[in-house]
């Protein structure tokens, strides 16, 4: 299989491709398809920008409710469902679950459990300090009353999705979880995707996707009462909706196209690196890079790739992420890996050398990192514990990946007993009298 992949020596000159990259892969940069662009006119008549195409949808949606959700879902994904036949029926579910391969209901049953091990390790507690007598200071955490999931079902489908969103929730102790997934065969009919949902104990599955899915779950309509949150992947007009809707409810990320950065040295093997720059590439768009100082490994991994990439399903998808948005950079030496890996912040960084815990203390920033020869970014992906929503585009400076603690608010709650009121009341009073309110001034000292 012949492509080019960028090789860029970085050795004694900056890495402008790392910025090159990091501008294409915003969510905005995810360039609309000419199929896609088609439909627009198609359904608006007329040329529009996505975030236009998502203001319009958002704001019918919110306006009209079910009937705009209808009519966007009918002219987006022909899909032809009256309002009774927006949410998946109970008995859809369950034949979805007892029609499925047992080893996978097992498998999804295992990873489960994996999921709850790490996010209930990691689920913030309620902590509360005395730090004078008579004063009690506490921090509660009490979980969201109603989230909504999206799940892509565009051009794959994603049992895996599911796994990696309710399952937080779930252990957060969200009781109202809803999934919307497109009326497609890769969405809400995807028979794996159902069972997948039964399996984890959601009821609740409405075939609806796109911006309209997400406007019905921030602003409610008949079928969908409102959600306090909305997480999960989609493609740009999802991510755009989330970005529209974000402040009605809120939102895990405005995520983009994955990512990863394999960083490698003279102990990683040519065809693992590939193997897992691969992986991400697949997802088309997805970004692969690989920064290394071990020279020979730039041409061994484009080689690998070569012949790996010819025998993937998705092999024409896969050449085209690795031509637009995939480099093989040479570096000076193992801090200097670190630096770019820093600028760039990847979604995902595979550490693939003889001592990755070194290099990972040097690194600041990646949204998950899999660390040594045996730890592909595929097992986050899938199995691991972490859920696979992560930050994209360079957000991980400042984002968390979805977790547990992303399905919970916070809360203080203050306490305080006469004397201890007395003996703080002088420091109150005088910032409030700075402030010239006095009124909060007095309502301390009427209490003297
Ligand atoms: N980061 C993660 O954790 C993760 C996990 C799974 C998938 N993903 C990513 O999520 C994305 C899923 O995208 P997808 O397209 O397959 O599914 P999707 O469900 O996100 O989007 C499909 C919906 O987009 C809407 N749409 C399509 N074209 C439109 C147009 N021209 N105008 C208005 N709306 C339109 C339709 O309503 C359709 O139902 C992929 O990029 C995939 O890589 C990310
Ligand atoms: N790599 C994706 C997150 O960036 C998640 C995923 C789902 N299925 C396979 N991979
Ligand atoms: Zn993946």
């Amino acid at each position: 299989m012949t492509f080019s992949i960028q090789r860029v020596d970085a050795r004694t000159g900056s890495a402008e491709i790392l910025q090159q990259l990091r501008d294409k892969l915003s969510p905005q940069g995810n360039v609309v398809s000419p199929r896609g662009r088609a439909l627009t006119e198609e359904v608006f008549g007329k040329p529009l920008t996505p975030a236009q195409v998502v203001e319009t949808i958002c704001d019918d949606v919110r306006r009209e409710g079910t009937p705009a959700l209808l009519r966007y879902s009918a002219a987006l994904d022909k899909a032809d469902l009256t309002a009774d036949e927006l949410r998946v029926p109970a008995a859809d579910l369950v034949a979805a679950h007892a029609a499925a391969d047992p080893k996978l209901i097992e498998t999804i049953g295992r990873i489960r459990d994996n999921i709850v091990a790490f996010q209930s390790a990691i689920l913030h507690n309620d902590v509360t300090i005395t730090p004078r007598p008579g004063v009690t200071l506490t921090q509660r955490y009490v979980p969201l009353r109603r989230v909504g999931v999206c799940v892509p079902g565009g051009a794959a489908a994603y049992p895996s999705t599911v796994l990696m969103t309710a399952v937080p929730a779930q252990v957060a102790g969200v009781k109202e979880i809803a999934v919307v997934a497109p009326p497609t065969p890769f969405g809400s009919y995807n028979t794996d995707m159902l069972a997948t949902c039964h399996e984890l104990g959601i009821t609740e599955v409405y075939r609806c996707g796109g911006a309209q899915a997400v406007a019905a779950m921030a602003y409610g309509c008949d079928v969908i009462p409102a959600v306090d949150k909305i997480v999960g992947p989609g493609n740009l007009f999802v991510a755009l909706a989330k970005k529209h809707v974000f402040g009605t409810v809120d939102i895990d990320s405005f995520a983009g196209p994955s990512e990863v950065i394999v960083i490698a040295d003279e102990t990683a093997r040519a065809d693992y690196v590939a193997a897992d720059l691969l992986a991400q590439a697949e997802h088309s768009p997805g970004s692969a890079i690989l920064i290394t100082w071990h020279k020979p490994l730039i041409e061994a991994v484009a080689a690998e790739l070569a012949k790996q990439v010819a025998v993937l399903e998705r092999c024409e998808l896969t050449v085209d992420s690795l031509e637009a948005f995939g480099a093989l950079i040479l570096v000076r030496d193992e801090d200097h890996a670190c630096e770019l890996t820093d600028q760039f912040a990847p979604e995902h960084l595979n550490i693939e050398t003889a001592d990755p815990s070194r290099l990972m203390a040097k690194i600041r920033n990646s949204g998950a990192a899999f660390l040594g020869h045996y730890t592909p970014v595929a097992l986050g992906d899938y199995a691991a514990g972490p859920s696979h929503v992560l930050p994209t585009g360079g957000t991980c400076t400042w984002a968390a990946g979805l977790s547990s603690n992303s399905f919970l608010r916070s809360g203080s709650i203050t306490e305080f007993t006469p004397d201890a009121l007395n003996q703080i009341a002088p420091d109150v009073v005088r910032l409030a009298e700075k402030e010239g309110l006095t009124a909060h001034a007095r309502s301390v000292t009427i209490r003297e």
